[in-house]
């Protein structure tokens, strides 16, 4: 199969705390009675694609919102365990959580541009930081803009609404959205199920060289997408990590019967 990118394959079971952008410790998260994720522990390396993959309702949606505090808008959602982004516990009671979500930016399945122009969504995170200056906040929309791959299909109309643009351009629209904050990590929950096939493929290279700049960590239904562009692959069943490794070994030489299983598409 072609990758998009080569990488040096790293042993995500034992990466220096400098090679790893996402250090798990024994998760448990809970949503009411229901124990959702059971003792995750994992490392999820810098400037890499790691894909989290399994059935429907195993958790991955759960676990990728983990990495920036979503799971906090459940009241009934309670976890324990550790989450270490950048030396900091972010589990910690007092995480400045609108902070965290700015360096742990996420994009959906479905785009979700504001309803407001396509220069003001881009600028949108900065207003709120506070940068007033227009010239500041031009350049970083362009580079955003750019580093999306979208700048020169929407630079002469920069002023249009955001609910003009193609369902494609509007989720880069809100890639270059999370981009303009400059994340150190990018979550992704399934950014290309409500895309076409061509689209697709587009956003799929975007990734490819924006790894160069951030971390980034995408859940998919789509198993050829997840050994096309990821470079690790997790697999999680009912709230367990069943299996980790780099994405070649896992999707031809999966070590365990339940990934195995799952990847030839045994169940799920
Ligand atoms: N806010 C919530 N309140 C209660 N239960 C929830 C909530 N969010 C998720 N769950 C439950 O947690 C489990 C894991 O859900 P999650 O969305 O993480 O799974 P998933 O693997 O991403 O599924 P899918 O592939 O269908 O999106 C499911 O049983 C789901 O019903």
């Amino acid at each position: 199969m072609l990758k998009l990118f080569d990488y040096d394959r790293q042993d995500v079971a034992n990466l220096s705390d400098d090679e790893t952008a996402i250090a798990v410790n024994q998760l448990n998260l809970r949503f009411g009675t229901k124990h959702v994720l059971q003792n995750i522990n994992m490392r999820i390396p810098k400037n890499r694609i790691t894909a989290l993959i399994g059935q429907s309702g195993c958790g991955k949606s759960t676990l990728l919102g983990s990495f920036n505090r979503m799971n906090d808008l459940y009241p009934s959602c309670h976890y324990d365990g550790e989450i270490i982004i950048k030396g900091r516990n972010i589990n910690y009671k007092k995480e400045n959580v609108s902070q965290l979500r700015t360096q742990v930016g996420m994009v959906f399945q479905r785009p979700n541009p504001f309803p407001m122009s396509i220069y003001e969504n881009v600028c949108y995170g900065l207003r709120l930081q506070g940068i007033k200056v227009r010239r500041q906040l031009d350049d970083a929309a362009e580079q955003a803009l750019k580093e999306a791959a979208l700048w020169d299909e929407v630079k002469d109309r920069l002023f249009e609404s955001a609910n003009t643009l193609s369902g494609g351009q509007q989720q880069r629209l809100v890639i270059a959205r999370a981009l303009a904050l400059k994340p150190d990590i990018l979550l992704l929950d399934e950014p290309t199920s409500a895309l076409d096939p061509l689209t697709t493929l587009f956003i799929e290279e975007l990734m490819a060289g924006l790894k160069k700049r951030c971390t980034i960590v995408i859940v998919t239904h789509n198993m050829q997408q997840a050994a096309r562009v990821s470079d690790y692959t997790a697999f999680l069943h009912q709230g367990r990590l069943i299996e980790y490794t780099d994405s070649d070994t896992l999707f031809t030489m999966p070590e365990k019967k339940q990934t195995e299983d799952y990847i030839t598409g045994r169940y799920g």
